[in-house]
């Protein structure tokens, strides 16, 4: 028996060192050859551990309040580009917003999108976030133009406050609430609207229930028979579908129907229209529309409200920003007030200071931490040689966080964006990505995050209890950041010009309505 067990170890250790040489080897190989035919050379690196590579050390540092370690660790030995092996592939990381611009401005014919299986099978081929080409271009330009059009964004502000309104009027009687859920209920519904007209109801439940159990397997083991996570989230998806194709079908023949063509109301709209126009041959079948439609969720669903909850939490531990922030919304509410006016989309953009507070949540955020993508051919960027086949990681997060960039990268400091500019998307700032796939959601996005900012300001108080974001394997509070709020009315400035809280006796002299106590003026 133990003469067998020490066989069996043996056998073992040759195994491992047998696969160990073998890996080395080729490993060499691959390089020898590629450097050959380009006479540049592969970033330098390690690739780690036989299968793992440096998979664990990426993980652990994304349960670190510095993610970047990761990056940054490597950075120094081997400089901003380097190649490691993460989940299960070699790959070459950059650090480098040089770099990441050509990676990001590149028309599909060098870059392809490579993500992880479960999110390839999840996903489907024909998803606008895998596909390539003139396709991804058409698609791209539709959504873009509907989201981005100033009718839309006049129409859905009203929608979004609406929603903000409701969500923040059930917090009056909630001892502790979670932003993290709450922002949820708010931007899934905009979200719902926006892609497909579907309002509060049973139909918004069931899209909500399902949509969450579908994207549960976006990250999981890509094993797909019954009982596993990829494939209780297919069912899901199986499900999602089916309602959205009678959404879709309903549509096109009243669409027929009628010859009625105002705006377009949603993202539904905007394709059938654009098949409809289309010859035969171009126009998009409605599985596809359907499919499109589901998937167009996914970077919009958690990402917003995300965002949200972390700008309540930076402002939360930043008492200068929160105040100036609330000082300046208090203005703008006052003058709606006075002029009996109601606010349009281009009010709550046009607020400097929460603009910045907003880049800045974004820049230290890093919601979507950078972008995968696989070369095509063998490319030469800055005397790197990135070979064909190989997936590049262009890291937005290295970049966001790089102290030759952006002065104390890991603090909280808005003001710094009144010296460095309106934060538009450039190479050193792309939290919404770059290029022919720059997110089509990006000024909507802005403008769900400004009113919901305007509004909690305007209406509560709060503090927040102690809790930590976790960055793997997305950017999440650890216990949803709990707050307790107080309606504003119980506020007034004092003579310090700091708020202080009034007795029940001092709120209710005051007849003059919900915040006006709290305004200085
Ligand atoms: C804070 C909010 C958001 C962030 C940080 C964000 C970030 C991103 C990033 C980085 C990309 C580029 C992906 C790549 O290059 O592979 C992207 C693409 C995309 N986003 Fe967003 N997004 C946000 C909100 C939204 C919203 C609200 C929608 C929809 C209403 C949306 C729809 C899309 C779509 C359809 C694409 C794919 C574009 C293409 O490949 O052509 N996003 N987003």
């Amino acid at each position: 028996m133990e003469w067998g067990m020490g066989l069996l170890l043996l056998m073992m250790v040759m195994g491992i060192s047998l696969t160990w040489f073998w890996y080395n080897k080729m490993k060499m190989k691959m390089r020898e050859d590629v450097e050959k035919k380009s006479g540049c050379g592969v970033p330098e690196g390690s690739l780690g551990w036989p299968l793992i590579g440096e998979t664990l050390d990426f993980i652990a540092s994304g349960y670190t309040s510095r993610p970047v370690s990761f990056m940054d660790k490597r950075k120094l030995l081997y400089g901003k580009v380097f190649k490691t092996h993460l989940l299960g592939t070699p790959i070459i990381v950059s650090t480098d917003p040089d770099v990441n611009k050509v990676v990001l401005q590149n028309h599909g014919n060098i870059f392809v999108p490579a993500y992880p299986k479960s999110i390839r099978e999840l996903l489907g081929e024909h998803s606008i976030l895998q596909m390539n080409g003139n396709l991804q271009k058409r698609l791209h330009a539709l959504i873009g133009g509907f989201l981005r059009s100033p009718q839309l964004k006049a129409r859905i502000t009203r929608h979004i406050e609406n929603s903000v309104r409701l969500t923040l009027g059930s917090w009056q009687d909630m001892q502790l609430l979670h932003v993290q859920e709450e922002t949820k209920k708010i931007t899934f519904e905009v979200l719902v609207n926006v892609l497909m007209s579907v309002g509060p109801g049973e139909d918004l439940d069931f899209l909500k229930r399902e949509f969450e159990e579908f994207i549960k397997g976006l990250i999981c083991l890509p094993i797909k028979f019954p009982g596993t996570r990829l494939y209780k989230s297919l069912k899901a998806k199986q499900r999602l579908l089916e309602m959205v194709k009678k959404i879709v079908e309903e549509r096109k023949s009243a669409m027929e129907k009628t010859d009625e063509k105002g705006m377009a109301k949603d993202a539904v709209d905007v394709l059938l229209r654009d098949s409809e126009e289309a010859s035969e041959k171009q126009s998009l079948p409605l599985d596809f529309i359907s499919g499109n439609i589901i998937e167009m969720m996914i970077p919009g669903e958690e990402t917003v409200p995300m965002a949200m909850t972390l700008a309540v939490k930076f402002l939360s531990d930043c008492p200068v920003a929160l105040h100036q922030l609330m000082e300046e919304n208090m203005e703008l509410k006052k003058q709606k007030k006075d002029s009996g006016e109601d606010y349009g989309w281009t009010d709550y953009l046009s607020l400097p200071f929460t603009q910045n507070v907003i880049s800045e949540t974004f820049r230290l955020a890093n919601i979507i931490n950078g972008v995968w993508r696989k070369a095509l051919k063998d490319i030469d960027i800055k005397g790197y040689l990135i070979p064909k086949g190989w997936c590049v990681l262009a890291s937005f997060i290295s970049v966001h966080m790089d102290e030759e960039i952006y002065e104390n990268p890991h603090l909280f400091y808005p003001w710094r964006w009144e010296k460095l500019g309106a934060a538009v998307n450039n190479s050193s700032f792309t939290p919404f990505g770059g290029g022919q796939r720059l997110c089509p959601g990006l000024e909507l996005s802005r403008l769900e995050i400004s009113i919901f900012l305007h509004h909690l300001a305007t209406t509560y108080r709060w503090v927040a209890q102690e809790d930590e974001i976790v960055y793997f394997p997305t950017v999440k509070m650890k216990k949803k950041l709990p707050i307790k709020v107080t309606p504003l009315c119980n506020y007034r400035y004092n003579q310090t010009e700091t708020l202080e809280v009034l007795s029940p006796h001092q709120k209710g002299a005051i007849e003059n309505g919900i915040c006006t106590t709290a305004s200085k003026r």
